[in-house]
C-alpha cells in the first residue's frame, strides 16, 4: 500500500514546480510523465491543440468530463478570462483530491463544489464536481446556474463520449456554435462517438491528428461544432 501514480505526480510537482506558476506545474507533469512514469494526461502535443481551440473559442462557460490529475483543467484555466467558469467532473475521489492539491500548488482559483461549505455563487474559475457524468450533467443547470456551455472537453470513459454528448443535447446545454473537443478518438478510440459527430447534420466535425501522450503512438482529437 505504497503511493499511487497520481500521488507520485503530485509529490514530483510539489518538489520541482514553482508555487503559483501554472506553466511550471504543467511542464513538471509533462517531464515526470515523459521521463519517469506514463500517465493519461492529454499531454503537451495534444495539449497544444487544446490550447489553440480554447484561444479560438474564447469560451465563457467550459465543461470538462474527466479531470484525472487536472492537467488539462490547468491548461484550459490558464487561458480563460476572469469571469469565465470551468466545471470539471471527476468520478474518482482520489484523482479529484490530487487535482485539487495540484490546483493549489499552481495557485489556481479552484473550489470543490461537492463540499458543503461553499460561498454562494461562482467565486472561482475552476469548479470540481465529484460524481458520474450521466448523473451530474442533468443537474448542472439547476445546481450551478449555468445555461449553455461554449466549450466541452471530453476525456473520460471512451464508451461514455456518445451517450453523454446525447445527454448534453437533451439537457439543452449546447447552443449553436458550442464546441466539443474529444481526446483519444484514435487511441483508445471512441468509434461510436466519431461516427455520430461525423455523420450528424447537427455537427461540423474536424480531426486533428497527433500522438498519444508521451508516446510515439497515433492518437488525435476531434473538434465538433454544434450547429443547433
Ligand atoms: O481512460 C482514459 N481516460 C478516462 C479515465 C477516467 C474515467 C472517468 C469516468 C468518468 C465518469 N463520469 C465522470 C467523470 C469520469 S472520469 C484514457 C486512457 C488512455 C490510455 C490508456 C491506456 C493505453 F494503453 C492507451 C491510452 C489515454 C487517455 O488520454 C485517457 O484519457
Ligand atoms: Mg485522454
Amino acid at each position: 500500500s505504497g503511493t499511487t501514480r497520481p500521488m507520485r505526480i503530485l509529490h514530483y510537482v510539489q518538489r520541482s514546480a514553482k508555487c503559483g506558476d501554472v506553466l511550471s506545474v504543467i511542464s513538471a507533469i509533462d517531464s515526470f510523465c515523459s521521463k519517469v512514469e506514463w500517465a493519461m494526461n492529454v499531454g503537451d502535443k495534444k495539449g497544444e491543440i487544446l490550447d489553440a481551440v480554447v484561444l479560438e473559442t474564447r469560451p465563457r462557460y467550459v465543461l470538462e468530463l474527466g479531470t484525472y490529475c487536472g492537467y488539462s483543467t490547468m491548461r484550459i484555466a490558464r487561458l480563460l478570462p476572469p469571469g469565465a467558469r470551468l466545471i470539471t467532473i471527476e468520478m474518482n475521489s482520489h484523482y479529484a483530491q490530487v487535482a485539487k492539491e495540484l490546483f493549489q500548488h499552481a495557485g489556481l482559483d479552484a473550489q470543490d463544489k461537492s463540499a458543503e461549505k461553499r460561498p454562494a455563487g461562482p467565486t472561482c474559475k475552476v469548479e470540481l464536481l465529484l460524481g458520474s457524468s450521466s448523473v451530474l450533467i442533468p443537474q448542472l443547470k439547476k445546481k450551478l446556474d449555468i445555461d449553455k456551455f461554449d466549450l466541452v472537453f471530453i476525456d473520460h470513459w471512451k464508451v461514455s463520449y456518445l451517450p453523454d454528448t446525447r445527454l448534453l443535447e437533451e439537457c439543452g446545454l449546447l447552443k449553436s456554435g458550442s464546441v466539443l473537443l474529444a481526446d483519444n478518438v484514435t487511441c483508445p478510440g471512441a468509434p461510436d462517438y466519431l461516427e455520430y459527430v461525423r455523420n450528424s447534420p447537427r455537427y461540423r466535425s474536424q480531426y486533428f491528428p497527433s500522438q498519444l501522450e508521451y508516446l510515439q503512438v497515433e492518437d488525435g482529437v476531434e473538434k465538433s461544432v454544434f450547429l443547433g
